[in-house]
């Protein structure tokens, strides 16, 4: 396994700016998916579980009254920024607003 490079402060600023949804929380990146449904929440969670599951990187994940939200680091570079981090938010956002499309039926 290749060893994770942590980014420069530049190049973080960088891809935050081209991921308006996600702020910077110390060495992490966050993001709160909201308002959303209890149990439309639990679905976005196994999807992006499953995704993690085939890319090798996992967000932490909190779902709460206030929706979900998801916060990145780089675990095995020491809790540092890296590309994967990048990478895996734009997968959440992706994901997101897939399941966003469906929001406007259920209880
Ligand atoms: C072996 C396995 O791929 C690694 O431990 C992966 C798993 N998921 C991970 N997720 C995150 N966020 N950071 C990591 O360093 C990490 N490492």
């Amino acid at each position: 396994m290749t060893v994770p490079v942590p980014l420069s402060e530049d190049e973080i600023a960088g891809l935050l700016a081209g991921l308006p949804l996600w702020e910077r929380q110390g060495d992490a990146i966050t993001r709160l998916v909201a308002p959303i449904r209890y149990h439309a929440g639990v679905a976005l969670i196994v999807h992006v579980a499953d995704i993690s599951r085939l890319t090798h990187h996992h967000a932490d994940i909190n779902l709460s009254f206030n929706g979900v939200r998801f916060t990145i680091t780089t675990h095995d570079a020491g809790g540092v920024l890296t590309e994967a981090d990048f990478e895996l938010a734009a997968r959440i956002d992706a994901i997101a607003a897939g399941h966003a499309a469906n929001w406007d039926i259920g209880a």
